[in-house]
């Protein structure tokens, strides 16, 4: 099962720009920056009650963020929901006919393993699920 809402993962262009935007439209700083190579993307965490805003920079011409801003406008690029066994949902999407993005779980950013659901799937929207990693 899927549980909270874990975070809005939003594409941005510019990171600076996008956080003082943010930083003065939620009324907080950030709690934390994350360079996630295996994505190539630069991101920026804010906490706002039981989930988080994401904003994703790419930082290569191959990154699907880079990718995505060359077709669409900066915003919601995906919806990710905290779950507690990944690998047990993502057999249970399967059966369910979605398309995962992913064969295996891989880390992701802020402590999480994350996999992808194609949007085609999922009525157009990108969904990450994401377990935390506990060390
Ligand atoms: C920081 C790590 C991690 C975390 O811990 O939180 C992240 O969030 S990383 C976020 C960035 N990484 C990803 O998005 C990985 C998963 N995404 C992909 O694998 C690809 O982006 C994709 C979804 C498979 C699309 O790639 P591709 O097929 O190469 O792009 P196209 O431009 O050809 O798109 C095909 C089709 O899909 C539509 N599309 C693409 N992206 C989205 C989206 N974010 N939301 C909704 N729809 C999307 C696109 O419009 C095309 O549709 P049509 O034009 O109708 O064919
Ligand atoms: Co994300």
């Amino acid at each position: 099962m899927l549980t909270n809402l874990e975070h809005l993962g939003l594409a941005v262009k510019d990171l600076t720009a996008a956080t003082a935007l943010y930083t003065k439209l939620l009324g907080q700083e950030p709690y934390k920056q994350e360079h996630v190579a295996s994505e190539a993307v630069d991101t920026v965490f804010f906490q706002v009650g039981g989930s988080k805003i994401e904003l994703l920079a790419g930082t290569s011409p191959d990154s699907a963020i880079t990718r995505y801003l060359e077709k669409k406008p900066e915003g919601i690029h995906h919806v990710a929901f905290e779950v507690d066994d990944i690998r047990a949902e993502m057999a249970r999407l399967r059966a369910e006919g979605f398309q995962l993005l992913n064969e295996e779980p891989k880390r992701g950013a802020d402590n999480k393993l994350v996999c992808f659901v194609h949007p085609k799937s999922a009525g157009g929207v990108l969904v990450e699920l994401c377990q935390s990693i506990k060390e």
